[in-house]
This record gives C-alpha cells, sequence and structure tokens, in this order.
C-alpha cells in the first residue's frame, strides 16, 4: 500500500477509489490518509533521532479531532494558538505536559485554562504577555512553565503573508531585546524560563533561513547562560515546506542533519511543531463540475468547492494541483476552476490544462493543511465533510455541515 508522501508523489489512499468516496460522502469533501499522516509525523520524530525531542504537530494546519487522536496516539506533541485548540487537544486525547502554547495574543481566559489543564510551556510573544501569565498563575498559586520566541529578523523567503521572522512582524520578541526580558522572567516568582522559541514562516523551501536563525537562537543561549539563565529547550517552530506543484523543499531528515551538525554536544531538548508538512501531502479535497461555461476569454469550470472550502488559492495566490479522478481522452484545454461564491478570487486554480465534461469529480491536491481549518461559511456555505481513509476502509471524521446548523444558534429579533 503506497500513499501520498511530502513530494505529492501519490494521490490517493490506492485501496479505496476516490470516485467511491464522493458517492458514499459527498462533495465538496476532505479525504485524510491515515497511513501519511503517520508516516510523516515519523519522518520527524526519527529523524531527530536520540536526540531528546518533541514533535509538537500546530494543530492550526489540521485540528479535525480524527487527525489529532491518531497523532495524540503515536505520542505526538502539539503546538496550539488558541484555547479553542487546546479543548481540541485535550478532546482528541493529548498528553496536556505535551501542549506548547504559542500566539501573540493570548488571553487572560486561555491561561488561566492553559494552566489549569497543565500545559508544557508557553510561547511567550512580548513582555506585557510575560507579565500577564505571571499574574495569573501566582493568582492560581502555579508556575507558568515559559519561552521565549524571539524574532531574529531572519528572511524566510516565503510568501509574506506567512513570513514571521522579519523585524517589522508582529511575531515574537526582537532577538536584541530578548535578554533583558529573560532577566526579568528570571526574576518572576511564578515563572519558570525553560527555553527559547523562535519560528520564522511557513512553506520554506531552503534549509538556509532556518539555520540562520538558529545561529541567532544558539548565540542568544550561550549569552543568557553567562548569566547564570540555563535554557532546557528550543523549540524551532515548524515551517518545513511540501511540494505543491515544483518546490523541492528539504526531507525532515536533512533538516534534523544540518540543526544537530550545528547543535554538536549541546545538551538542549530540541521541539518542533510541524504543521504543513505532517497534514498537506495528506489530504485531497474533492469536488465536482457543476457546470462548463466557456466565454470569449476565458473557460471556467465551475466545480462545488470554493473559496470558503479552499481560502489558500484565494489568498495568498497558492497553486495547488488540480487532477480529475477519471482521465478523459481529448485536447486538453486551459480551464478556470471557480466555486460559487460571489467574489472573483473565488477560484481554486487557474488555466489548468484539463479535459473536462459536466459531472466530473476533481481532487484538490496537497489540501491537508490550512484547508478545512481556514474554511467559512462565506455565502452561507456549509462547510465539507472530512473523511479518513485508512487502508481499505473510509470513516467520515466529520459530517458535513447542516444547513440547519448555520443558523441553529442565531435568533431573530424579539
Ligand atoms: C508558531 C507556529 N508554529 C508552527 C507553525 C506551523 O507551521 P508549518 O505548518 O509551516 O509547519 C506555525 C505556522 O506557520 C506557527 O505560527
Ligand atoms: N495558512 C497558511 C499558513 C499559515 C501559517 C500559520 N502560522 C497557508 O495556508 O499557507
Amino acid at each position: 500500500m503506497d500513499h501520498f508522501n511530502y513530494r505529492g508523489e501519490r494521490l490517493f489512499a490506492e485501496d479505496i477509489p476516490v470516485t467511491e468516496l464522493a458517492e458514499r460522502f459527498g462533495t465538496p469533501c476532505y479525504v485524510y490518509s491515515r497511513a501519511t499522516l503517520e508516516r510523516h509525523w515519523h519522518a520527524f520524530d526519527r529523524a531527530l533521532g536520540a536526540r531528546p525531542h518533541l514533535i509538537c504537530f500546530a494543530v492550526k494546519a489540521n485540528s479535525n479531532l480524527g487527525v489529532l487522536s491518531l497523532l495524540a496516539r503515536l505520542g505526538s506533541g502539539f503546538d496550539i494558538v488558541s484555547v479553542g485548540e487546546l479543548e481540541r487537544v485535550l478532546a482528541a486525547g493529548g498528553e496536556p505536559d505535551k501542549i506548547i502554547f504559542s500566539g501573540v495574543g493570548k488571553g487572560a481566559a486561555e491561561i488561566r485554562r492553559a494552566l489549569e489543564a497543565g500545559i508544557r510551556c508557553f510561547n511567550v510573544e512580548s513582555e506585557p504577555e510575560l507579565e500577564r501569565i505571571a499574574d495569573v498563575a501566582a493568582d492560581m498559586d502555579r508556575v507558568a512553565t515559559v519561552s521565549l520566541r524571539v524574532n531574529p529578523d531572519v528572511d524566510a523567503r516565503s510568501h509574506p503573508y506567512i513570513s514571521t521572522g522579519l523585524k517589522e512582524n508582529k511575531f515574537g520578541i526582537d532577538i536584541h531585546a530578548a535578554e533583558a526580558v529573560y532577566r526579568r522572567a528570571a526574576a518572576l516568582s511564578h515563572i519558570h524560563v525553560a527555553g527559547i522559541d523562535c519560528h520564522i514562516g511557513s512553506q520554506l523551501t531552503e534549509l538556509s533561513p532556518f539555520l540562520d536563525a538558529l545561529d541567532h537562537v544558539l548565540a542568544l543561549a550561550d549569552r543568557l547562560a553567562e548569566q547564570g539563565i540555563a535554557i532546557e529547550h528550543l523549540d524551532l517552530g515548524g515551517g518545513l515546506g511540501i511540494r505543491y506543484t515544483d518546490e523541492a523543499p528539504p526531507e525532515p531528515d536533512a533538516y534534523a542533519e544540518a540543526l544537530s551538525a550545528r547543535l554538536g554536544e549541546r545538551d538542549l531538548e530540541i521541539i518542533l511543531e510541524p504543521g504543513r508538512a505532517i497534514a498537506g501531502n495528506a489530504g485531497i479535497l474533492l469536488t465536482r463540475v457543476e457546470y462548463l461555461k466557456p466565454t470569449p476569454t476565458h473557460n471556467f469550470a465551475i466545480v462545488d468547492a470554493a473559496m470558503n472550502d479552499l481560502l489558500r488559492p484565494a489568498l495568498y495566490g497558492a497553486e495547488q494541483a488540480i487532477v480529475p479522478a477519471v482521465q478523459r481522452a481529448g485536447e486538453p484545454l486551459p480551464w478556470d476552476i471557480v466555486g460559487p461564491v460571489c467574489e472573483t478570487g473565488d477560484f481554486l486554480g487557474k488555466a489548468r490544462a484539463l479535459v473536462l465534461a459536466q459531472g466530473d469529480l476533481l481532487a484538490v491536491r496537497s489540501s491537508g493543511a490550512y484547508g478545512f481549518t481556514m474554511s467559512s461559511n462565506y455565502n452561507s456555505r456549509p462547510r465539507a465533510a472530512e473523511v479518513m481513509v485508512d487502508g481499505d476502509r473510509a470513516h467520515l471524521v466529520r459530517r458535513r455541515e447542516r444547513l440547519a446548523d448555520l443558523y441553529a444558534d442565531e435568533s431573530r429579533l424579539p
């Protein structure tokens, strides 16, 4: 049995034809491969070998309970950015002491709930956040373990919306200001300083920005050690890219090897927070062609999935491969694959050379990360179903929303 991989070389879990999945579960529909998710998680875990480490899946990439529970059973940790993600991880059976809480805007109630649950560490993104965590922890008579997320001013060379490590970005604490904040943290009685955290962006296709950032982080760790502030772990964030079309990102092995070479004999636990590299090429979005609409300038294939289901093309101009479930003979035409939403930006792909007919089933590849999690009810469209394929079986891990769900919690004016 073979499935997908980072390079997206295989499309579907072979044991079940996607046509059957579409019949059973309807379209649009997200389909995930259990074997691929597991293989990708193990690839990171194995890559770090005997070095003490924790792979914390970035929940924002895919927060389906089926996906999270599968990873929890492998022993995965989780990187969360909200109390909503925390509750999902706990509901999926994730271990609290393997949860890392990132994000620039943690609310007091979120901090309280995370402390109550017993998470492993807060990645602190500003001095006022540090003070808030200390206050909440003092109020609860707990000690909060923290890392400071530093901003090393390194260009991830990714899309500007998903680059996070430049000094003009809102993320992290300027690495030059970080020492003073560490000194403050070390002096707070309800704070335990454990690590340094750094995440410079997503969909990185080269190693050098990661290594530049690591150099800055290691230099900071050395300066802190001189001041008596011992660092136990380095959290290097997520960000390793995947192949959507023709990218050739490094594999986890190569990444880990380069990290290890830099780390040498240092006694530091490594935490990684991969999201996309685990889930991206473990999922596809199935959609059906509703209408073909050739016009004098463009051929539009109107499909039943839209920007509310998969936002990446509209938001970032992202290109994801789109392939028909059944290949038709004939001369390909350039088709714009568009959804029913009332926006010109509602497209899944542009000028794709395909032979199409009304009713055809298409798969948008590499949709397992930042697909469903970024979906919305725009145009009052119900969210798609999510299905997990496991060998020759498939089960629904989230049903398609019913129309009544869309207004169940609203009320008319009295
Ligand atoms: C703090 C943090 N950790 C981890 C991730 C996961 O990133 P990726 O899906 O690129 O691995 C992100 C998103 O970029 C993030 O902001
Ligand atoms: N949503 C983005 C990635 C954001 C990463 C979150 N820090 C994408 O689809 O590429």
